[in-house]
């Protein structure tokens, strides 16, 4: 439970008022809402009840009709005309072990990987990070792709430099509500791409310790691609507390899935879910849905090692033209049908990390194959 309990009704109404709500079902924590401990403040005045709600993960998009269809049920109580609801979100802090170094501010970082390159790995990261923001959470994105860094266009900001005020800490870049650094910040792409192991570690190291990150609910790591290159030499420990595994749907992309979450069982770091993206590309004259990449890659992954799907994106030029132009879909089209995939996946994605409860954090400890 996040949040105490403070429940100010008189016995004869507050057990009918806690039944009526705990046979409301919580979607994603699959519990009612008193059980999943969601239901922190109760009061009367007069008829209106005053109900405080605190969610443990983000999903501000939902609280309209979650409320209404709460109210509802609730009038049905002859005490009760009406309710007067407020509603919060704190997610709970991640019990880091002792060999994992924590990052200050920082309540949970979640990989965002893939087993092979050129899957909208950075993309999803992006708009998944964005879309935890637009759910209500404080948000940062780290840019991991160390050989590869595309963070800082897609969200416009190629031309902010890192600055510091003491020599020992360096400023991030704010873009469109989340706090963002990117090794792209600091050094020309040519410099990286001909990076050692050892110094690209020691880089990514520096740019997570060393970044002045605000209070932050989540920091997105848009990992390098893949298991078995360069970036399994970055042996480093980084508490995670979970990982996004992004796939196309094509058997090529999903065999290097596999090995993505072999890579994060061996690790002990949770799979949030699987993403598809490039799921069907839907013709905008006919409407006709055309699975290029073949049907049901990122699904099938996801029932053979029983984690979510937590979403499909399809292969749309919106989601390319507008990521590649620094106004990625969650800034240009916030209540379009793309973006409504991403939050989607974003309220599942932390509601999972809620389930997985304190067993949630490990340390990633990334080591040659
Ligand atoms: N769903 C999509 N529909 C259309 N274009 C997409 C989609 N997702 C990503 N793209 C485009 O595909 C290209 C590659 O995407 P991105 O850089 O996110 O891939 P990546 O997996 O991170 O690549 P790398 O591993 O090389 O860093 C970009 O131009 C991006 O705009």
């Amino acid at each position: 439970m996040s949040q105490q309990q403070d429940f100010q009704l008189a016995p004869e109404l507050l057990a009918p008022v806690l039944a009526v709500l705990n046979q409301q079902q919580d979607p994603y924590l699959e519990q009612g809402l008193v059980d999943a401990g969601i239901v922190v403040k109760l009061g009367l005045e007069g008829k209106q009840l005053q109900l405080g709600l605190c969610y443990p993960y983000t999903c501000v998009s939902t609280y309209r009709d979650r409320v209404m269809s709460i109210t509802k049920a609730l009038v049905v109580i002859d005490a009760i005309d009406e309710v007067s609801c407020e509603i919060d979100f704190q997610p709970p802090k991640a019990q880091f072990n002792d060999k994992a170094s924590k990052i200050d501010n920082i309540k949970h970082v979640i990989a965002v990987s893939s087993g092979k390159g050129g899957v909208g790995k950075s993309t999803t990261a992006v708009n998944f990070a964005l879309a935890l923001a637009a759910e209500g959470a404080k948000v940062g994105i780290l840019d991991a792709d160390i050989y590869g860094p595309s963070v800082p266009i897609m969200l416009g900001v190629q031309d902010f430099r890192p600055t510091s005020a003491d020599g020992k800490t360096m400023s991030a870049a704010y873009a469109h509500g989340i706090t963002a650094q990117s090794i792209g910040f600091m050094i020309q792409d040519e410099q990286a791409a001909v990076w050692r192991g050892p110094m690209a570690a020691g880089a990514l190291g520096q740019l997570i310790k060393e970044t002045e990150w605000p209070e932050l609910d989540y920091l997105v790591v848009d990992m390098p691609p893949g298991t078995g290159d360069i970036q399994l030499s970055l042996s480093q420990h980084v508490p995670v507390s979970g990982a996004v595994v992004v796939t196309t749907p094509q058997d090529i992309a999903t065999a290097d899935a596999k090995k993505g979450i072999t890579m994060f069982n061996k690790t002990n770091i949770p799979v949030l879910g699987i993403v598809e993206n490039m799921s069907f590309y839907l013709c905008p004259e006919c409407g006709n849905k055309d699975h290029i990449f073949g049907e049901d890659g990122g699904l099938n992954i996801a029932k053979r090692y029983k984690v979510p799907l937590l979403g499909r994106l399809p292969l749309n030029t919106q989601i390319r033209n507008e990521v590649d132009n620094g106004n990625p879909t969650l800034v240009a089209d916030p209540d379009g049908d793309v973006s409504a995939l991403y939050k989607a996946i974003a309220r599942q994605a932390s509601a999972e990390l809620v389930k997985l409860g304190s067993n949630a954090t490990l340390s990633i400890e990334i080591t040659e194959e």
